[in-house]
Parts: structure tokens; C-alpha cells; sequence
């Protein structure tokens, strides 16, 4: 049996809409993504399970994860011996958190091991991003290239490989607070303006490239002054109850960020110290997160999707 784990992942990581994105890996060693095993069998079977299962639609032919194996046997090993597949649902649907392209990288990661089909990383990366984008309303890969790869990824179509990977300052610390309720992707990218000013596109460049050069110059601390996000955040803001309260409380509690992980609702904060992600959880678990929600302190998950 080969069994994979694809980490949870922060889209956009406020600079760099459908460009950036970084893996999740709470301290406590807690395995926030999905996991998909994969064993022979006498015909191909699918299985759902996990705590999110039951979120998921109940017929086969609508999860991810079988569409993504109807499509690995017809079009990439037509002759890849019958599989029973079982999808651990450990993220929740519609969370800002990378929930499909964790399950549709996993699925992918898997069946390329057992089938020995050994597709290069850009042919896995298309692969992942064709199925990213039926659902999410956009093909962009900032939840799909951290989850396969691991760490904070610049990544698109202009970038070589598709993706580059960016250091950051060992010392920072996440907090990932994901509220208990879902927002679509798709209806969460239908909010935003259809086109940038000249202005709003001439700093966006500014600000990404910056980022990047000086995270990868060590310059961790000018990064962390412009990291922010003017081209989703103002218009997802209102979508999210509790988000605009948090920004304003969480920055007296020592985060140096707060902002919108992927499309929301998840909220993270980058903090440069384990007693303020400590400060900034407490708050979330007590002001922003309901029964359904959940908080974790992460460092980024640096090995990405591997074999259990
Ligand atoms: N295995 C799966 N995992 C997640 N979503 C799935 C899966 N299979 C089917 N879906 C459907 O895909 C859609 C995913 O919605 P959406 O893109 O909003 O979630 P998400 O991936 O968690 O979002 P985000 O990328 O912001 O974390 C839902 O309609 C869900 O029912
Ligand atoms: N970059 C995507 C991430 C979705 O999780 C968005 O913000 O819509």
C-alpha cells in the first residue's frame, strides 16, 4: 500500500495573489491535510472517510479525488493494475486552507508512486492545477505547488517549473485560525474587481517583487513592512464575520500580519515569537472561531507531500 500526506497551505500569502502560497505544519505535530492510500485490488473502489467526509458530496463521480483517478487510468496509465483509493478528509471544505488542491495533489502524488508512471514535477504540477481550477473558478497554483512541494512557493504559468521556492525567517511563526464556517472559492473570487487600475497594477508588482527579493536577500524584517494584500483583502473582508475585528485586536497581541488565508475564511498572522502566536491563538480561539473551528500555530511544512 503507498500512503501519501499533502500539507494545508496559506493562498496568496497576502502579497502575492494566485502567486504565492505557503505549507502548513502546526507545532504540536498535529497532520493538518489530507491523506490518500492507495492498494491493489480486484476492481477500482473508492473510499471516503475522514471528519470532513461527510461534507463532500456522497456520489463518487463528484469527489476530487475519483474524478482525479478516473482521469490518472484514461489518460496517463490506461494499464495501471485496479486500485482500491481511500480519501482521508482531514480539511475542511471551502476553507481558505487548500482543501481541494490538497486532496487532487495527494491523489495525484499517489497514484504516480504506484503506478511508477514517475511523471516529471511539471507535468505532476499541470495535472494538479487542471483539477484546481474546475473548482475553484480559476486555474492559479498557490495552494497546489506549497502542498506538493513544501515551504512558501512563487509560483504561475510565467515561472520556470512553475514554481520558486522562497526562504523566510526561521523565527516567524503562523497562526492558522479557520472559523468553522465555509466560503466558497469560486463565489469568493465572483467579489473581486475585474480589472486593476495602472496605479493598483504597478504596486502590486512593486510589492510581490520586493517581497520576494528581500526574503530571499535575508531582509526578513523590510519584507514582513509590505506584506500586505490591497488586491483581495478589502473585497473578502466583508464576506468573513469576525475578520475586520481580528485585524484591528491581533496586531496588541504582537502579530505583525494579519490577513486572509487563500479565499478565507481561514484568518493567519505571521508573529516572530512563540509567546505572541501563543497571545494571538488564545484571542482567535476565544473571539473568532465557533464549535466547528479550529486554531494551530505552524511553522511552514518544508517537505511537502510525502510518503507515510
Ligand atoms: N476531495 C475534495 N476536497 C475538497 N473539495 C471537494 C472534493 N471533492 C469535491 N469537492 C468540491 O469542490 C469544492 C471545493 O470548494 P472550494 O474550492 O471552495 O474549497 P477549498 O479548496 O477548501 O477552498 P480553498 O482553496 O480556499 O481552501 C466544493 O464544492 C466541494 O464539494
Ligand atoms: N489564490 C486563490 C486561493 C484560493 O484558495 C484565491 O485567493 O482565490
Amino acid at each position: 500500500m503507498i500512503e501519501v500526506y499533502a500539507p494545508a497551505s496559506i493562498g496568496n500569502f497576502a502579497v502575492g495573489f494566485d502567486s504565492l502560497g505557503a505549507a502548513l505544519a502546526p507545532i504540536d505535530g498535529t497532520l493538518l491535510g489530507d491523506i490518500v492510500a492507495v492498494s491493489p485490488a480486484t476492481r477500482d473502489e473508492f473510499i471516503c472517510s475522514g471528519e470532513y467526509a461527510h461534507k463532500l458530496p456522497s456520489d463518487a463521480n463528484e469527489n476530487l479525488a475519483y474524478q482525479c483517478l478516473v482521469h490518472f487510468r484514461t489518460h496517463v496509465a490506461p494499464s495501471m493494475p485496479c486500485v482500491k483509493l481511500e480519501l482521508k478528509k482531514n480539511l475542511p471544505i471551502g476553507s481558505g486552507l487548500g482543501s481541494s488542491a490538497c486532496s487532487v495533489v495527494a491523489t495525484f502524488a499517489a497514484l504516480d508512486q504506484f503506478a511508477g508512471t514517475a511523471l516529471s514535477q511539471v507535468e505532476l504540477i499541470e495535472l494538479m492545477a487542471d483539477f484546481e481550477a474546475i473548482v475553484s473558478g480559476g486555474r492559479h497554483y498557490d495552494n497546489i505547488t506549497p502542498c506538493y512541494l513544501g515551504g512558501l512557493q512563487l509560483t504561475g504559468d510565467l515561472i520556470p517549473d512553475k514554481s520558486i521556492s522562497l526562504p523566510v525567517d526561521k523565527n516567524w511563526y503562523y497562526v492558522a485560525a479557520f472559523p468553522g464556517f465555509s466560503l466558497n472559492t469560486a463565489k469568493a473570487r465572483s467579489v473581486l474587481p475585474r480589472q486593476l487600475s495602472m496605479h493598483a497594477s504597478v504596486e502590486f508588482a512593486q510589492r510581490l517583487s520586493a517581497f520576494s527579493t528581500l526574503l530571499l536577500t535575508g531582509r526578513f524584517d523590510n519584507a514582513l513592512s509590505i506584506m500586505s494584500d490591497e488586491i483581495a483583502e478589502p473585497y473578502r473582508a466583508p464576506l468573513i464575520t469576525g475578520f475586520s475585528e481580528a485585524k484591528a485586536a491581533l496586531p496588541e497581541l504582537g502579530a505583525e500580519i494579519v490577513s486572509i488565508s487563500g479565499a478565507g475564511p481561514t484568518l493567519f498572522t505571521v508573529c516572530k515569537t512563540l509567546e505572541a502566536a501563543q497571545q494571538c491563538a488564545q484571542w482567535l480561539e476565544q473571539n473568532y472561531i465557533n464549535e466547528q473551528g479550529f486554531c494551530h500555530i505552524c511553522k511552514l511544512d518544508n517537505a511537502g507531500t510525502r510518503q507515510l
